[in-house]
């Protein structure tokens, strides 16, 4: 038996699935071989009416080939939430471990909506790690932040650094208050498994340019914010403090590829497989250090755009550095970030660039691909050559150009496609459109 095979028998919950980086954590994992189960409230990852799944998802499955099984639920309604967990351990059998990564994050609305936050992100908790008990999972891999450290005393900061001193916005705090929740668990049940997962500045985007983050509104973080004035969607960067005692003055953060930080959450969870119980917690960063002059640098060299930027008073709250002693990860999980900002940069640009409006599309009707009648003429003229063409983001536009009736039918269609393209290797290999291959107009939308 394959390792893929072995690992078909593994069933993986993951809750806040549609978001960025419960998203990128479902790829993996398909693509990994688990069983995966994904959970999410849609109140944060956007969904096509036409379609049961959020387009993060629908996107997940085409780039991993294989299928996840996707569940609209809310961690705050206990019994809907029962009823979730019943259905899928009558067809698993059994949850192996939970991935959590859904809550509630952005900074300034825990200042304003405190009461939001500790409910959703710590009630909302609590509910999924009763029921997980009740339905025999006792493993749980989450999703922390460096915030728990607040305005560090040393650094590189290490895990043993101080938490939950100095922490001044609520959101830092849940994610504080869940990690001590999670220890006092699993010191008071000796068979629970709790692997907490600090996180950097996660940034980036999947190489495929396919799935990436997709910030409602305004974004508050700065690569997105940057993107989208290299983008032209926002006039200038207001760069928040230029005299914080750092090299150029602005502030300092370990930014960290989002691959490497969902490779961190494989090896978590491989850890925890080989029987891990207690609790452990793990920064995950790259170790090194960049200022907001450095992100913008290499942001102009990856996409060749001007980043307009002023320098302003600095945000309430922020801290002028923050990165991360990685080390520990690397001696116990058998983990190092190997991506540098430029990959960052590049794979922000190639989501950004190709998904202006992130997962939301803006459909031209003139497209060949959004005409049924002209996409079935191409579907039907293309040979098994010109198929190993088409690329990922054709098999979306596919999907995209298929009418309400016919959404199932173009799913399997795309399927069979995907089928026939993945038997031949080739998936992916060729950025040119099949379209223009069988001479038919072809309008790029959103590329
Ligand atoms: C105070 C605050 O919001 N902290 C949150 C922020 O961290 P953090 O502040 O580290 O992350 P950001 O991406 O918001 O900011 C990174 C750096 O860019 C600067 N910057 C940011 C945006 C902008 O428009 N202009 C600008 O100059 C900031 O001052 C900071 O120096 O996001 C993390 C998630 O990734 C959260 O876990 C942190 O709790």
């Amino acid at each position: 038996m394959s390792s893929d095979e072995s690992k078909r028998g593994i069933t993986i919950l993951v809750t806040g699935a549609g978001g960025y980086i419960g998203s990128h954590a479902c790829l993996a994992l398909l693509e990994a071989g688990y069983n995966v189960i994904a959970l999410d409230n849609m109140v944060n990852c956007w969904k096509d009416d036409r379609l049961p799944e959020p387009e993060s998802l629908i996107r997940v499955q085409i780039l991993a080939g294989r299928q996840l099984k996707f569940y609209h639920g809310e961690l705050l309604c206990k019994p809907s939430l029962e009823k979730i967990f019943e259905d899928i351990i009558q067809e698993h059998k059994k949850i192996d471990v939970c991935m959590h990564f859904a809550a509630l994050k952005a900074v300034g609305e825990s200042c304003a909506k405190p009461l939001e936050y500790y409910k959703n992100n710590i009630t909302g908790t609590m509910n999924l790690i009763e029921l997980l008990e009740k339905f025999g999972c006792k493993s749980l891999v989450y999703s922390s932040s460096a915030t728990v450290y607040g305005d560090p005393s040393n650094l590189p900061i290490s895990e043993s650094e101080l938490t939950g001193v100095g922490l001044t916005n609520p959101y830092g705090k849940t994610k504080y208050m869940t990690e001590e929740i999670l220890k006092d668990l699993c010191n008071a049940v000796q068979d629970w498994g709790v692997i907490s997962l600090r996180y950097f500045n996660p940034v980036g985007a999947h190489v495929s340019g396919l799935i990436g983050e997709d910030p409602n509104g305004i974004p508050n973080n700065l690569v997105p914010f940057v993107a989208q004035v290299a983008a032209g969607k926002l006039p200038k960067l207001k760069v928040f403090g230029g005299d914080y005692p750092t090299k150029d003055g602005t502030g300092v953060r370990d930014y960290i590829h989002i691959t490497d930080l969902i490779t961190g959450h494989i090896k978590a969870l491989e850890f925890i497989l080989k029987d891990f119980k207690g609790f452990k917690a793990y920064n995950l960063g790259t170790g090194k250090g960049f200022s907001v002059l450095d992100v913008i640098r290499a942001f102009r060299e990856a996409s060749g755009k001007d980043i307009p930027y002023e320098i302003v008073d600095r945000r309430p709250g922020d801290i002028a550095a923050s990165y991360c002693d990685a080390s520990l990860a690397d001696r116990e999980l058998g983990w190092v970030a190997s991506r540098d900002i430029h990959d960052m940069c590049q794979d922000v640009w190639r989501w950004q660039s190709r998904n202006i409006n992130g997962f939301k599309k803006e459909i031209n009707p003139n497209c060949i691909l959004h005409s049924p009648k002209k996409l079935e003429l191409l579907l039907s003229s293309l040979t098994k050559t010109e198929l190993r063409k088409l690329d990922r983001q054709h098999h979306l536009e596919i999907l995209d150009a298929i009418d309400q009736q016919k959404v199932q039918e173009g799913f399997d269609k795309l399927r069979r496609l995907q089928e026939v393209v993945k038997a031949s290797g080739q998936l992916g290999a060729a950025d040119s459109p099949a379209a223009q291959d069988v001479g038919l107009p072809f309008c790029g939308c959103e590329r």
